[in-house]
């Protein structure tokens, strides 16, 4: 079969709908992260240097520095980690998921084992043993318009390898997700190739997300080539889109997206998502919220569309669910929903 009806019969796969008989709905690959969390002003974004919006990676020193600066007394801690979010949402939509991180055996990797697990995830890396470096962490500071800057120390998480990888969890699942993220550090990267290889050979769908627009910056021509050979599905933000078509005009880079990947989700925050299915393009309204804190939003818009397209609904509702959650997300502060919202997808997609 030819690389070009490879995609085509992949992609009526999904046109479909994969609703399938295999065991779990979205096998997750990513940057196991505990969150710091503070709310400071603009000033203090500036004063720091920092990229507004972005993720920069750093030492836990920089990142010490960081927390000494801005002293804040209310800091609050979270179990984070953009797939892992992700992996949460489709849980909470009422769906199941396996999450593949790797965590310290320190204070925070217990924590966040314990955060994903009371999610009803299945995480079943074991922690690596201390003494190397500590579970990772991401200084996460929100400023008043709501805009989250990310100031992140990878840790054990950048160990992760192909070995850590449960191939028979994944060839039981629908469709795999991984996390740009993942790109900056050699064995996560193959890792997760490996993975795309492994989803092709046994029936299950893939997705990928851009991450962070610095990802596309520094990865554009290789998340070409991995949208081109691996992925099904694909999620962005308009930032990242714009980046990755080198391209200012949004309805453009939408359409040209489209033509590179037979199943495009594409957020514009508050205006909600485009939807690319072979070349066809919707646009599916947000929200109206008042939005607190922006951390975990494109997370929560990739389960809830996860959620959708793995349990019979049309990409259009699943977009719609995506933009539900992620309007939730953002209402209030931290990444992720505190409890299931299942109850609510029927007016919400309706
Ligand atoms: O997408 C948001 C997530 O990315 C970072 O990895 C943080 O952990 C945060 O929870």
């Amino acid at each position: 079969m030819s690389a070009s009806s490879d995609i085509a019969a992949r992609s009526a796969t999904l046109t479909g709908n994969i609703v399938s008989d295999k065991k779990y709905d979205v096998f997750g690959v990513g940057n196991a992260i505990v969150d710091i969390l503070a709310q400071v002003e603009d000033h203090v974004i500036n004063d720091l240097s920092l990229n507004k919006g972005s993720m920069a990676l750093m030492s836990t020193e920089q990142q010490g520095d960081i927390l000494t600066a801005i002293h804040d007394p209310s800091l609050t801690f979270a179990a984070g980690g953009s797939a892992a979010n992700t992996m949460v949402a489709i849980a909470q939509s009422g769906g199941s998921a396996v999450y593949t991180g790797r965590v310290a055996d320190d204070t925070n990797g217990e924590y966040y084992k314990k955060g994903m697990e009371s999610e009803g995830i299945l995480f079943y890396v074991p922690p690596s043993e201390t003494g190397h470096e500590p579970t990772g962490s991401s200084v996460i500071l929100t400023t008043p318009d709501a805009e989250r800057t990310m100031c992140t120390h990878l840790g054990v998480s950048t160990s992760l390898g192909k070995s850590d990888v449960d191939f028979d969890m994944l060839a039981q699942s629908k469709c795999c997700y991984v996390e740009g993220y993942l790109w900056s550090s050699d064995g996560p990267r193959e890792a997760c190739l490996e993975v795309f290889k492994h989803a092709k050979a046994n029936g299950v769908l893939s997705a990928f997300t851009f991450s962070d627009s610095f990802l596309v910056d520094l990865f554009a021509e290789q998340f070409k080539d991995v949208v081109r050979e691996h992925c099904d599905i694909i999620f962005c933000n308009a930032d990242e889109a714009r980046k990755f078509i080198g391209n200012d005009d949004l309805q453009q880079c939408v359409k040209e997206i489209g033509a590179i990947c037979n199943h495009s989700f594409i957020t514009d925050g508050a205006n909600g998502s485009y939807v690319v299915i072979d070349g066809q393009i919707s646009k599916v309204d947000g929200f109206e919220v008042k939005a607190v804190d922006t951390v975990g939003a494109g997370d929560a818009f990739a389960g809830g569309v996860l959620y959708g397209l793995t349990n019979g609904l049309s990409p259009e509702k699943s977009a719609r669910w995506g933009n539900y959650l992620a309007s939730r997300v953002v209402s209030k502060f931290g990444p992720r929903l505190d409890e299931s919202i299942a109850e609510e997808m029927q007016e919400a997609i309706a």
